[in-house]
């Protein structure tokens, strides 16, 4: 192993309590809230097609021109309670709010910046709002925080002179103070998801990578904190130099998965990946026409493809210039939360199952419990389950709904019936399993 000095500071998966609440969590939903949401993706007249809340950068404005949006951040529909009842009938366990994205617009009244929600027309506190209504609920909060902050004079894409590196240093210190402030001032934060960090000026430090680790977990005992935060002593990120995750959860994830057969090495680790709606908006975009929009189900299918390979899966929700969502995400919200009530011990707490993947869908498990959440009925009428060795199933039924045939069909197989009355939507089987080798003697193909 190479010696490091900011490399992995732990192997192996945290084992305390507040990690363990994350892990179980299973469910988030991302909230990616700025400045950006009112152009929504139009600037002069004319609509760009990339992520809404890069519209600065598309449309080449400059950050003082891009500030005067601030003149109009009134969000007249914005209710925080109404935000947390919606999450709570999602189901989802907790929130990730974009505290600052890469425009540099805060969300809280900042004492490092004069470009918060304190120097526009609303005035108040958003974060502190949002914080207290969706723990008011129940829901853990996350700090979603850009490094990279498009409107700081000092921020640099890389360090090239003795003035960027003094830059960077007044930068790393603004940093910091932001930091901090969002650590004392929401002491119930329960984790920080950097991003922004991809940068040379950022993989060039790596020292000050760990130290804001190390300062937020001095600040807040138990908080997590994401793998994309960190560069090591040679700029490698997430993974260190000797191939250890550096950060409480690998965060690479971003509108992609880990292939269930092909990626299994994920399943030794923590992570959580995140999704848009649309195939690549965060921020409010006016017209969700320009590309590809998941259907409920397919977003339903990626928080059970996470779940099932031991991740968490955060779903996006990008609220409109005057706080309110628009009617495709209200509606996804409750599509998942009315499945979720029916089906998500399927879900919560659950983790990867060992069972070699199948067309029908994705397995999940909790201690002896294993579940089959089946997307894709096969004409066959049956459930091919294959189990690991030694395990058998002894019984099955449709969770909510009634026991269904399993037959064993050859060693460590099993056919499972499908209900008979075919259901409308994904549909979840509760496995009871046991472990003893089956009675009967197979006899393999000699080829
Ligand atoms: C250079 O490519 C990207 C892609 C997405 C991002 C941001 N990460 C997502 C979680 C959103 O915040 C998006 O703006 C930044 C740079």
């Amino acid at each position: 192993e190479i010696p490091l000095q900011y490399g992995a500071d732990r192997l192996g998966k945290r084992q305390d309590a507040a990690m363990q609440k994350f892990r179980d969590n299973r469910l988030g939903a991302f909230i990616h809230w700025g400045l950006y949401a009112i152009p929504g993706g139009e600037w002069n007249g004319k609509v760009y097609k990339g992520a809404a809340e890069w519209l600065k950068s598309w449309a080449k404005i400059s950050s003082d021109e891009w500030m005067k949006l601030m003149d109009q951040w009134n969000p007249e529909k914005f209710n925080a309670k109404a935000w947390a009842k919606m999450a709570k009938q999602m189901g989802v366990k907790y929130v990730k709010i974009t505290t600052k994205h890469h425009e540099g617009f805060c969300l809280w009244p900042s004492k490092y910046s004069k470009y918060t929600v304190a120097q526009t027309p609303y005035k108040k506190d958003i974060l502190g709002e949002l914080v207290k209504a969706y723990n008011d609920e129940g829901i853990d909060v996350h700090f979603y925080f850009s490094v990279m902050d498009w409107s700081h004079p000092d921020w640099r894409y890389d360090i090239k002179s003795k003035e960027d590196e003094e830059a960077m240093a007044r930068f790393f210190e603004f940093t910091d103070n932001q930091l901090r402030e969002l650590a004392e001032r929401y002491p119930t934060v329960k984790d920080f998801w950097f991003d922004g960090t991809w940068d040379a000026s950022i993989k060039k430090n790596g020292w000050w990578t760990a130290h804001a680790e190390k300062m937020l977990k001095e600040l807040l005992p138990g908080v997590t904190i994401n793998s994309r935060l960190r560069a090591d002593d040679y700029g490698k990120r997430h993974f260190d130099s000797n191939g250890h995750m550096m950060g409480d959860y690998e965060s690479g994830y971003e509108r992609r998965l880990p292939d269930p057969v092909k990626d299994l090495k994920v399943t030794r680790w923590d992570w959580e990946a995140c999704m848009t709606v649309p195939e690549n908006q965060w921020g409010y975009h006016k017209d969700w026409s320009l590309s590809y929009v998941k259907t409920p189900v397919e977003v339903l299918e990626r928080v059970v493809h996470a779940v099932s390979m031991g991740g968490n899966m955060v779903v996006n929700f990008g609220p409109q210039g005057d706080g309110d969502f628009r009617p495709e995400e209200k509606e996804l919200a409750a599509y998942i939360g009315s499945w979720m009530k029916k089906n998500g011990e399927c879900i919560y707490g659950c983790d990867y199952a060992g069972f070699e993947k199948q067309p029908w869908g994705y397995y999940t498990r909790k201690g002896d419990d294993v579940y089959m959440v089946v997307f894709n009925p096969p004409y066959s009428r049956h459930l091919v389950v294959k189990t690991p060795g030694g395990t058998s199933i002894k019984a099955a039924q449709v969770v909510g709904g009634k026991e269904v045939k399993v037959e064993e069909t050859a060693r460590n197989e099993f056919n499972v019936d499908v209900p008979s009355a075919l259901p409308d939507e994904p549909f979840v089987i509760k496995l009871k399993i046991e472990k003893k080798q089956s009675g009967k003697t197979y006899r393999d193909a000699l080829t």
